[in-house]
């Protein structure tokens, strides 16, 4: 465990994450904004988020443990192997993200640690006019296998502090 710096957190979190924490999920379900909601609060839309990603792929220094994976495919299953929490994501709003979370979980049990931490996450909560996924079938299929579910917003910042505490236990 180890305390994040407050420069690196910004807002109010205070507390210990397990080390490292990865974040999985298909293209666009929204990692890099869940992260960026988490770091400070921020949220970014459209194009600029494109140019935000191109930081995130040479790990900028004030995220030393928490690893965008998508960003980092090719090293992908090296890293499983160190994470000890994993929040992985689909996008309420898109029923193959979600129907691909299946393959998500096979790929964790099959690289990640026997001990690892999950956690589902139902992300673009806000997006309700747009809904393609059930909150009781995120909330089945993550009883299913036995993880922890919510459902959340990196725009609204919905639930995104409250995923890394509940990871963090
Ligand atoms: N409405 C809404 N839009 C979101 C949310 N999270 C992300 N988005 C939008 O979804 C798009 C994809 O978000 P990203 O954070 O780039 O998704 P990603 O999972 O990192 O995608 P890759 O980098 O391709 O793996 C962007 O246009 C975001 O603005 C959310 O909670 N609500």
């Amino acid at each position: 465990m180890l305390w994040y710096p407050g420069a690196v957190l910004g807002g109010t979190l205070r507390g210990p994450i397990p080390h490292p924490v990865m974040l999985l999920g298909d293209s666009g379900v929204g990692k890099t904004c869940f992260l960026l909601q988490f770091k400070d609060g921020a949220f970014l839309s459209g194009t600029f988020i494109a140019t935000v990603g191109i930081d995130f792929r040479v790990r900028p220094p004030w995220l030393p443990q928490i690893w965008d994976t998508e960003r980092f495919r090719s090293v992908t299953h090296a890293y499983y192997r160190d994470a000890q929490a994993l929040l992985l994501l689909y996008d309420i709003t898109s029923k193959m993200s979600f129907d691909n979370i299946r393959a998500w979980l096979t790929e964790i049990h099959e690289y990640a640690q026997k001990d690892v931490v999950i956690m589902l996450l139902g992300n673009k909560a806000d997006v309700s006019s747009e809904r393609a996924v059930r909150t009781e079938d995120g909330a089945s299929l993550a009883r299913e296998y036995g993880v922890p579910f919510m459902e959340t917003s990196a725009k609204t910042g919905m639930n995104v502090e409250l995923a890394f505490l509940a990871i963090a236990k």
